[in-house]
């Protein structure tokens, strides 16, 4: 079963009147992991589409979107998935491929209906493609890791790059995620922001009981969503993106837009925040 929900764009503006309701309803992401299910959010923001794939020990197939309006998901489009589960295989072209728990499939321009089963959770992200690139499994041994934080300000902890252009090429897609060391809480912070191009984040490996502070918004105006596991936000270009965890979490970052440097990131000083 495919179940898809459109997000629009929201301004600046208007995200500074709401209250909780209406934020959680335009920026939260949620229940995307459901039993034999594939579930999407389709967001105007670049039009990155984040989702889950579960098929629970059996297959879920995810190949026409009717909101894309094209023969199949991918046809243009390129997509990475990420297993946050146990191991389980990923099918698209003819090809087959095993994902173990915190690898990462690029599925590029065209590749056809995707095929998932056997035991994995599949985080999907995927944004519309103008090139064909080859589909890549790229395990953890093969990212790019940077270590960024202190101890001393709670925020040690490790990037991992996968869809990056030190790792392969993609047209606007960007992925990776970071893991907190232990003690420490802060992700992304100090924080930025990037106009250029949009990001989703998604947060797994946290306690059911843990909740994450996620704040959001222009620096001088920020906003707050409390986030529980398996639960993300979708960050407008006008908007940072940062949290502080209860608990120990990783989360999943991707991006699109218009240009996939992950350097290129407007700096704010905690300072500078409202
Ligand atoms: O902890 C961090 O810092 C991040 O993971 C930052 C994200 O990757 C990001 O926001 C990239 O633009
Ligand atoms: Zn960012």
């Amino acid at each position: 079963m495919l179940n898809v929900e459109t997000r629009h764009a929201v301004h600046y503006e208007h995200a500074e009147t709401m209250g909780t309701e209406d934020l959680r309803r335009h920026f939260l992401v949620s229940g995307l992991f459901k039993d034999g299910e594939i579930n999407l959010v389709y967001s105007h923001y670049d039009r990155m589409t984040v989702g889950g794939a579960l098929p629970a020990g059996g297959k879920v197939v995810l190949d026409v979107v009717d909101e894309t309006r094209t023969a199949t998901f991918l046809e243009r489009r390129e997509m990475g998935v990420v297993n946050i589960g146990d191991t389980g295989t990923v099918s698209a072209g003819g090809e087959t491929w095993t994902l173990n728990n915190g690898d990462v499939l690029y599925l590029g321009k065209g590749s056809g209906a995707v095929t998932f089963e056997g035991d994995g959770r599949y985080y999907l992200a995927s944004a519309p493609a103008h090139k064909e690139f080859p589909a890549r499994l790229i395990t953890v041994a093969d990212c790019v890791e940077v270590k960024l934080g202190d101890p001393a300000t709670s925020n040690k902890r490790t990037i991992r790059q996968f869809i990056h252009p030190l790792v392969m090429e993609s047209c606007q897609l960007v992925l990776g995620y970071t893991t907190l060391e232990d003690g420490s809480v802060w992700n992304t912070m100090p924080c930025h922001r990037h106009d250029r191009r949009m990001e989703a984040y998604f947060y797994i490996n946290m306690d059911p009981d843990a909740r994450l502070v996620h704040l959001m918004g222009r620096p001088e105006h920020t906003r707050h969503l409390m986030i529980a596991n398996e639960e993300g936000a979708l960050s407008p270009p006008w908007s940072l993106h940062c949290g502080a965890g209860t608990g120990p979490y990783t989360f999943i970052w991707a991006m699109a837009g218009d240009n996939v440097d992950y350097t290129d990131m407007d700096h704010l000083k905690p300072g500078d925040l409202r």
